[in-house]
Formats: structure tokens, sequence, C-alpha cells
């Protein structure tokens, strides 16, 4: 495929080497918001991993030139709803996912059942903790939004989360609230915990990617089912059909 970059920061060139070793062409990257003035390149797919405040003029300026877009961006959702509207006037193509890496996916559904299991069980305190590299701009993380997410629908003992600053805030915790922790060390890729505490066990689950590989080949993967589509489409869409 004739794939376009946008943003070509820590994903962006990892995907550069994973697309051109898939044997897909680069045609060309998008890496600040005038990289659009006189673009006049023919792509098949754009790949969007910029920034919160850059994602939405990005798939507007895909839809615009008939360009499908594969985004990973983070902390954009604010803007979901004109991104779907655009998408629906100019007849796009849109995916969305907040971690890419199958085996996040995976772990999503793992995280909903142990939320269904948990329901009848309020002796268990939840709490969730995330953490990534220095440089991330967003807190907490997309993945650990839509964990939570997850957990809110999947028990109703819980009513929101709440982003913590500090962990181990014993008897902080808000009634059916439950907090996200949201830790930076240097050089993690992006780790992922929900552990539910009673007076007498702790059951933690968690998910720690190895690198950004996971999260370039999910999107790649993504890139290629969505060809020939229109619509909005996540992660869901993609593995219901392997
Ligand atoms: N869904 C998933 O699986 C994953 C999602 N992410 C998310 O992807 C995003 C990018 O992550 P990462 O690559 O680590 O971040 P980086 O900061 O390494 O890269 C972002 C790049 O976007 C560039 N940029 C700035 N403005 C624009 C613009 N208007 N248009 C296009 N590019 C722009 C930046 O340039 P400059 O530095 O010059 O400002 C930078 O090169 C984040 O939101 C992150 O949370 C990350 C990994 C996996
Ligand atoms: O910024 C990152 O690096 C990551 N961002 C995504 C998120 O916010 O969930 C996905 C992954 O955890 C890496």
């Amino acid at each position: 495929m004739k794939i376009l970059l946008i943003g070509y920061g820590k994903m962006g060139q990892t995907l550069d080497k994973m697309a051109q070793a898939a044997g897909h062409e680069v045609v060309g990257k998008i890496n600040q918001a005038s990289d659009w003035d006189n673009f006049e390149l023919e792509a098949e797919v754009a790949i969007e991993f910029s920034q919160p405040d850059a994602a939405l003029n990005n798939y507007l300026a895909c839809f615009e030139r008939g360009i499908p877009v594969v985004s990973g961006t983070t902390a954009w959702l604010a803007d979901w709803d004109k991104m779907a509207a655009a998408c629906e006037e100019k007849k796009g193509a849109f995916f969305y996912a907040s971690n890419f890496s199958i085996g996040v996916n995976l772990f999503f559904a793992l995280n909903e059942r142990l939320a269904e299991l948990m329901a009848g069980q309020p002796q268990y305190q939840l709490e969730m903790e995330e953490i990534h590299h220095l440089e991330k701009k967003d807190a907490p993380s997309g993945t650990a939004i839509s964990l939570a997410q997850g957990v809110l629908a999947h028990n109703k003992r819980f009513e929101d989360w709440y982003l913590a600053e500090f962990p181990n805030l014993e008897g902080s915790q808000k009634e059916n609230h439950f907090p996200i922790f949201a830790l930076r060390e240097a050089g993690v890729p992006g780790t992922h915990s929900l552990k539910y505490a009673s007076s007498e066990d702790e059951i933690i689950i968690t998910h720690r990617a190895k690198g950004r590989i996971g999260f370039a080949a999910g999107a790649l993967k993504a890139a290629e089912w969505l060809a020939g589509k229109n619509g909005v489409f996540g992660m869901k869409d993609l593995l219901k059909e392997q």
C-alpha cells in the first residue's frame, strides 16, 4: 500500500521501518500542520500518531483528500463527534484504537470479564496504574481510559474513575469511584495494571508492552483491513473477523 505517515516521532519512525519491511511504500510524512500546505501526494491510507491537539485537523485534512485514516493518537476524544460528522459528510474511512496491540485488546476482554465477576464482591477495592515514558503528553493514558470504561460498563458498583496524583492514598477513595495512578518512568513503552484488593487477598492483572512493535503491527494490520471500506471502525471490528 502507499502509506502517508502523519506524525514522525517514536511511533511514526517505528511504523516507517515496519511498513517498508512488510513491502509497503511510505510515500510521505506530515510532522507539522504546515506540511499540509501544497500537499499533492497520492496515498492509499494515512497512519496518524501525532499529538492530542493536532489529531482532529489531520483527520479533516485526510477526509478532505479522500485518504482513509488509521489513528492511534490519544486524548483527542472530546472532538469525536466532529470527526464522525466530517467522516460521514465526506464518505471517508476512519479507524481508531487507543491501543493497537493485540495483547492489550485481549487484556480489554479479560478486564471486562473480571469486572463482571467483581460486581457481586464489594469487599474488593479497585485501583488502576499506568506507567509510561517521560515524554508522554497525556494522563491518564488512552488505554487506561478504555480499561476504565470497560470496568464501568461491566460493573455497576463503580460510577466513575478519577486521576490520582500519588500511589497508596489509603482511605482516600471516593465512594464508588476508583483511582487511576499515572506514573512516568524513563523508557517505559506502556504498562497497565488493575488491582482488586480485599483485606484477605489481591487480584492483579497486568499488560506490559516490551516495545512499540506491537502497537505498530496492529496499526499496519488496521491499515490493510480498512482498504475499500467507508465509515468509522475500531479493533473490535477487525478482531471479530479473525
Ligand atoms: N494507539 C496506540 O496503540 C498508541 C498510541 N500512541 C499515541 O500516539 C501519539 C504519538 O505517540 P509518539 O509517537 O510516542 O509521540 P512522539 O511525540 O514521539 O511523536 C509525535 C510526533 O508528532 C509530531 N507532530 C506535532 N504536531 C503535528 C501535526 N500538526 N501533525 C503531525 N505531526 C505532528 C511531533 O513533532 P514535534 O516533536 O516536532 O512536535 C512528533 O514528531 C500519542 O498520542 C500517543 O499517546 C502511542 C503509542 C501506541
Ligand atoms: O504514549 C504512548 O507511548 C502510548 N500511548 C497509548 C495510550 O495513551 O494508551 C498507548 C500505549 O500505552 C503507548
